[in-house]
């Protein structure tokens, strides 16, 4: 590590990373979310965002206009700085594209009559739990990380345990508004324009700019209850997790924590408003320990069920992102850091991103992994053993999903739903000949054997034909045809491939 280091300087931002974090971003992500949070009081409290959204929306047409006055010679992508993005990089095409600014950040209407909810794509997944729980209402999909947007989730995907009961984050849409390129507005649906509302997910803003959804909503109780179930072979863990996933009366929420290749837990959750009250664990609170050490103690002692009030288990990876801060702040759940400053967690990714230097980028990027592999169920124990065998990163995030047959970049293949799993893999590979370009294209080279798919938030180091086996683009080229959106956006690929990212 130290060889990498070009100065004393980043020897010490590299080697204590968490003396920069813990007194300087720490503060300033404190800072920042009460700026946020002061912000979307006076907005709800003047109810002001309907009537902005109508002038949002001209704003962004004025904005086309003028890239088609100006010759169209670059293409467009959303003015949104890379460093605020909910991945590894930032994009390098930002710089060279004309950048359309989509300051859209309310949430617009909630009906509970007809049950759904509309957002401005800028929304987050925190600020819309934090609307949404006080009135007794959830989406159905609630992507864990709390600045995750609604515009990222449509635009990528979005996952959580509820999954393999209502889909992906594009599966909870019943329409999208849409500015194309020539400027005009489309509010398309299952049943106004199928062909564009199938196109829309995983196509990251290259068919035209997202304005407004409309989510589905659903009743939620105060509490989860969340059994845990140890396991102590990779054989049991698949047997349970397939188990609990098809479990006829339906559990609510399913994830699994592989501590090792033999050793898991396998969550099951069921929200309730009854509770036993010496079973209720607040997870959130700032002195309690991080969610995947607790799941881990579950080995140990401590009862097999609990009771976790329903933000806290929403967010429950949003104080640890997943693990990852255990390589910043290795003394994270320590009683004297979460009591002088651990209150603060977590930093925003945003600033841990804006912040980092070449070198820790490069150390990142040589000597780490995040990606999420989305493989077929039945195919779990074999993609447990490759993952095992090509990286061995412990823990390993499972969460079950479904896909449906519907057309667009991905679906399920078949002519029904089909049953999927999304395999998180964040952190340092713990084998000895990791090669990040290596291993993860033998990785992609799996999973596309296996007709999975590969989340695009991560890396893909996949050349453009192999891209193309994996995603579905027959509908989506069409789309593009149609719409003329060659000269307006790149291809998805254009915008996701390791060259395109720094
Ligand atoms: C009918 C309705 C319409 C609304 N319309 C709008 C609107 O037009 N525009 C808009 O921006 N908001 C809107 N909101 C959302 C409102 O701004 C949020 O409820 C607000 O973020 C919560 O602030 P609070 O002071 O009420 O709750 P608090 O009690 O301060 O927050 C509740 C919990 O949520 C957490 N929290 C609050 N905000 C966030 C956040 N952004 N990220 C993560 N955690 C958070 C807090 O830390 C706390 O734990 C609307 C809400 C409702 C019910
Ligand atoms: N649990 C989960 O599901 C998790 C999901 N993720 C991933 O994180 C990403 C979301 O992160 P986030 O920071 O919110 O999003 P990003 O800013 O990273 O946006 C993702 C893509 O969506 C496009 N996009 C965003 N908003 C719009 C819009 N209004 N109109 C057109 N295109 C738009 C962006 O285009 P452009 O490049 O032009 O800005 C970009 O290509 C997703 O890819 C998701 O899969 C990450 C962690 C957890
Ligand atoms: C649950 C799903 C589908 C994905 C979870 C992904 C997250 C674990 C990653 C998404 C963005 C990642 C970043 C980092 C850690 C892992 C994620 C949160 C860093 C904070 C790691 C440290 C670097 O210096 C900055 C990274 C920014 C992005």
């Amino acid at each position: 590590m130290a060889a990498q280091a070009d100065s004393l300087f980043e020897y010490v931002l590299i080697n204590y990373r968490w003396i920069f974090v813990i007194f300087f971003l720490l503060p300033l992500s404190l800072l920042f979310e009460i700026f946020n949070c002061t912000r979307n009081w006076i907005v709800f409290k003047l109810s002001s965002a309907p009537k902005q959204h109508e002038k949002k929306v001209r704003n962004i047409q004025r904005q086309i206009k003028e890239w088609r006055n100006s010759g169209a010679n670059q293409q467009m992508c959303t003015a949104r700085p890379g460093w605020q993005t909910m991945s590894f990089r930032q994009a390098r095409y930002k710089s060279s594209m004309f950048n359309v600014n989509i300051n859209m950040v309310d949430v617009l209407e909630v009906n509970v009559e007809k049950q759904y909810v509309r957002v401005e794509p800028m929304v987050t997944m925190g600020q819309l739990s934090a609307t949404l729980a006080p009135l007794g209402w959830t989406i159905p999909v609630l992507p864990e990380i709390d600045d995750l947007t609604v515009g990222g989730l449509v635009m990528g995907t979005g996952i959580e345990s509820s999954s393999h009961k209502f889909g992906l984050f594009q599966h909870i849409c019943r329409n999208f508004e849409i500015a194309l390129c020539d400027g005009s507005i489309i509010n398309c649906s299952k049943d106004n324009d199928p062909d564009l509302f199938y196109s829309i997910p995983w196509s990251h803003g290259t068919l035209g700019f997202l304005l407004s959804v409309n989510l589905d909503i659903i009743p939620a109780e105060k509490y989860i209850k969340l059994e845990y179930e140890p396991v102590t072979s990779l054989k049991d863990a698949c047997e349970v997790f397939k188990r609990q996933t098809y479990k006829k009366d339906n559990n609510q929420f399913i994830e699994g924590l592989m501590f090792s290749k033999d050793k898991g837990v396998i969550m099951t959750g069921n929200m309730t408003s009854q509770v036993e009250e010496h079973l209720v664990n607040p997870i959130g609170r700032w002195y309690k320990p991080w969610f995947f050490t607790h799941v881990e103690s579950k080995f140990r002692n401590g009862s097999k069920v609990e009771y976790i009030p329903l933000r806290d288990y929403y967010h429950r990876h949003t104080k640890s992102l997943f693990w990852e801060l255990n390589d910043i702040i290795p003394f994270g759940n320590n009683p004297l850091f979460r009591y002088l400053l651990g209150w603060m967690m977590p930093p925003k990714v945003a600033l841990l991103k804006l912040t980092q230097t070449a070198a820790t980028k490069k150390l990142y990027e040589q000597n780490h992994i995040i990606q999420d592999m989305l493989v077929p169920i039945e195919r779990l124990e074999e993609s447990i053993l490759k993952f095992h065998n090509a990286v061995r990163v412990y823990p390993l995030w499972l969460c079950p999903f479904k896909l449906t047959p519907e057309p667009g970049l991905v679906n399920s293949r078949t002519s029904k739903d089909e049953m999927y799993v999304d395999i998180g893999v964040y952190g340092v590979p713990k084998i000895s000949n990791f090669k990040a370009v290596e291993s993860t294209r033998d990785i992609e080279e799996f999973v596309r054997n296996v007709k999975g798919y590969q989340m695009l938030y991560a890396d893909t180091y996949t050349t453009r034909e192999e891209f193309r086996e994996m995603f579905n683009h027959s509908l989506y080229d069409k789309v593009r045809e149609r719409f003329q959106c060659n000269r307006a956006f790149p291809e998805v690929y254009d915008k996701v491939n390791k060259n395109a990212r720094i």
